[in-house]
């Protein structure tokens, strides 16, 4: 059986609790994330630590942001660590995302668009006028034109962006819950079965599989509903 298209949003205090998620729920789903609570703990260690452990790829979610020499440096620096896709935030502009591409050869610069925790209000209060999804085909247009492989948007958006930046380039959405569960601080959210059906490729879940009794479970329960949508 394939593994699902999810990536297991590992934020964990400690590494013994990350590496006991990702045993958990390695069977059922193709990606782990670090992000930054894991890696600012642990540093560049955690990443070896976690494939080591898993086997599958390994998503480094840094959200890098700053001037084009430093984020060329800093791709630089986690390059050599080989994860499969990297974050960058597409508001840094052009030349930033390019700077992360060419100095991350061998990984998939992702750009995020608009926090999926931000509202419309938020988005509004710090200068993102006009519905949150105009905001974020642009940034999609300007990442993608700068050469990042993927996009990192809300559920909510991913039709949308879809359609702006056609089927070549890989749709990463966090903000998935599934039905009936907390949204907790998530704004933009939708399903896992409507994500997909929107045209996600990869679909972040954390909490609601690794807060779970049984994270295994819960991971097999959403990779098998996907499975559903995938093959109708
Ligand atoms: O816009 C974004 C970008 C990244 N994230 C990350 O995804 C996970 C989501 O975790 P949940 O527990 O499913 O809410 C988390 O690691 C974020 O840093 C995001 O949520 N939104």
């Amino acid at each position: 059986m394939t593994s699902a298209p999810i990536a297991v949003a590992l934020d964990a205090p400690d590494l013994e609790t990350a590496a006991r998620w990702a045993a958990a729920v390695t069977p059922h789903v193709s990606t782990v994330k670090v992000g930054l609570e894991l890696y600012l703990r642990y540093g560049p260690d955690v990443i070896a630590s976690v494939r080591g452990a898993t086997g599958v790829q390994v998503f480094l979610d840094l959200k890098l942001h700053d001037i084009p020499n430093t984020v060329a440096g800093a791709a630089r620096a986690v390059a050599r660590l080989r994860p499969a896709i990297l974050t960058v935030h597409a508001a840094g502009g052009r030349a930033m995302i390019r700077a992360a591409v060419e100095n991350a050869p061998n990984t998939r610069v992702a750009a995020v668009t608009a926090l999926t925790s931000l509202s419309e209000a938020d988005l509004e209060r710090i200068g993102v006028r006009g519905p949150s999804g105009d905001a974020v085909r642009r940034l999609a247009v300007e990442a993608v034109g700068a050469g990042a492989q993927a996009l990192v948007c809300s559920p909510r958006e991913v039709a949308a962006v879809r359609a702006e930046v056609g089927p070549g380039v890989m749709l990463i959405t966090p903000g998935v819950r599934p039905a009936g569960a907390e949204t907790q601080d998530q704004a933009r959210v939708a399903t896992p079965e409507q994500a997909i059906a929107d045209g996600a490729d990869l679909l972040v879940i954390g909490r609601p599989i690794t807060a779970s009794a049984d994270p295994g479970a819960a991971a097999a329960r959403i990779a098998t509903a996907l499975r559903r949508v995938l093959q109708a």
